[in-house]
């Protein structure tokens, strides 16, 4: 069949195009609501950056899986932070990309099942965070408690040291982190189509907190980058960094490598900000939401006594019989995922979606939201219900249109060490607290925080001790 032209849209503004009719607070919703008047696919342009809206299962699931769109946008924090250059494993293409992603994702698989596994690590951390939550008095907010254990456990990957919960560089770490991730527009924002906006923008701008928060995060790499080299032993490579390292002494003499010191440094910069928040989150989120719904924290509470029981922690082993707990968390995943929108994607060369022509250079916004939140297929998806994914007989029921890490070449680097750290922290928490929420910050919805991924709304809890 001959391809249709463009996508329909809305009317394209001079200049500005589409841009100031964005809501900047869950853009998501209103990207999908455009469905009712355009179709799945919609067509419209941020300044003058063709772009398409992409909507609902059939047109998600062709657009993810076809790889004429896997490449990336321009991110401008890179350009600002490697010279005009594209690094990292997130916003670069092509050759670059596959070898860059390829080498990263199979160094954090060979490093699970090293001195120590990935779960060793994970259960460390959920002790830590159990014995802080037991020491504070009071009400707690999780978001931030999370985020620590969130951050050692990717950096025993990358940097093989842990550090103490309270530790000030960690803190503060954790707190930039969470900003940065709030101040940002998951939709690219006008920073993104004009660039040279950034220049006249007042400093409180989210653009220029975001440039504030990144310059912290990068020197903490850099620091820890240089400590390595300082003390690197090629015989006994201790984390990701020295892995690297090795590659680069290696290839020092290749031309047109892409292993470089800026790509090394680039890649811990894109594991903090696409594995930390986004982690944090997901298992906050989980927290809240059972807090919400009182006979979901009594189910998964028996669910582990009986399982578990109360003198270790879960373990991976334990999944396929915590039925509950895992149809829990897979309902958290799609009800609040931490990511409504995929990162942006672009076709790499003229492609066809849908049966619509779309050119090289169009930008792709694929809405995860819209695939787990159709009302024509969940029934009743603004319901928090566990019970979903669970089989008449009692197994659990995986559903292919929950996909919070996306699907296909692009999706999510870190979905194996991510499905493990959210189910570990999620049901070690579960097992040693029954938590109540503090009625001074009332919750009034669980839409929660839209930047660059969403986070819950603020909350704290009181965590009664079970064990
Ligand atoms: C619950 C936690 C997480 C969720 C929901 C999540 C979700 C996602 C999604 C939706 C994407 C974009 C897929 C696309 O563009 O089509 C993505 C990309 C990515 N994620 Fe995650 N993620 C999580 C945790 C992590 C962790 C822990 C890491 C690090 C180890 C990580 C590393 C990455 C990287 C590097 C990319 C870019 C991949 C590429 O462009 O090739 N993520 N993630």
């Amino acid at each position: 069949r001959k391809p249709r032209g463009f996508p329909p849209g809305p009317v394209r503004l001079p200049l500005v195009g589409y841009l100031p009719n964005m809501k900047s607070e869950h853009i998501y919703k209103q990207l999908w609501q455009m469905s009712s008047t355009y179709g799945n696919i919609i067509g419209l342009y941020f300044g003058s950056q063709a772009t398409i809206i992409v909507n609902g299962w059939e047109a998600v699931k062709e657009s993810i899986l076809n790889d004429d769109l896997d490449g990336r946008p321009e991110n401008i924090f890179s350009n600002i932070f490697f010279n005009d250059k594209q690094r990292g494993v997130m916003f670069v293409e092509n050759d670059f990309w596959k070898e860059q992603r390829r080498f990263t994702l199979h160094k954090f698989r060979d490093l699970g099942f090293g001195k120590r596994s990935h779960e060793e690590v994970i259960q460390e951390e959920a002790n830590e965070l159990i014995k802080e939550i037991k020491e504070t008095k009071g009400s707690i907010s999780l978001q931030g408690m999370v985020g620590v254990s969130a951050i050692n456990i990717l950096w025993a990957l990358m940097g093989g040291t842990r550090f103490s919960r309270k530790d000030g560089r960690l803190l503060h770490l954790v707190n930039i982190l969470n900003e940065l991730f709030r101040s940002g527009n998951a939709a690219g924002g006008i920073e993104t189509v004009f660039p040279a906006l950034r220049h006249i923008m007042p400093d409180s701008s989210s653009f220029n907190t975001a440039i504030r928060n990144i310059k912290p995060i990068q020197e903490f790499i850099k620091k820890s980058v240089a400590e390595h080299k300082a003390d690197f032993d090629a015989d006994n490579p201790r984390d990701f960094i020295d892995i690297y390292i090795t590659e680069l002494k290696k290839r020092k003499f290749e031309e047109d490598t892409t292993f470089t010191d800026d790509q090394l440094l680039a890649i811990c910069g894109d594991v903090f900000s696409a594995g930390v928040e986004t982690g944090s989150s997901s298992v906050s989120f989980a927290i809240l939401l059972s807090v919400l719904s009182p006979h979901v924290m009594g189910k998964i509470q028996q669910e582990l006594d009986n399982v578990v029981g109360n003198v270790r922690l879960p373990s991976m082993n334990d999944r396929t019989k915590l039925v509950y707990t895992d149809a829990t968390q897979t309902e958290v995943f799609r009800y609040r995922g931490s990511a409504p929108l995929t990162v942006p994607h672009k076709a790499l060369r003229d492609t066809k979606l849908q049966g619509f022509r779309i050119p090289a250079g169009t930008v792709v916004m694929n809405n995860l939201y819209s695939v787990h939140m159709d009302p024509g297929y969940w029934g009743d998806p603004e319901t928090f219900r566990p019970e979903r994914f669970i089989n008449p007989d009692g197994s659990f029921r995986k559903d292919e249109r929950v996909i919070p890490f996306g699907k296909g070449r692009r999706s999510c680097l870190g979905e194996s060490l991510a499905r493990m750290t959210t189910f570990l922290l999620f049901s070690s928490l579960m097992q040693h607290f029954t938590f109540s929420l503090d009625p001074a910050i009332p919750v009034t919805n669980t839409d929660g925080k839209m930047g660059f991924t969403l986070a819950p709304p603020d909350f704290r809890v009181f965590a009664k001790a079970r064990l």
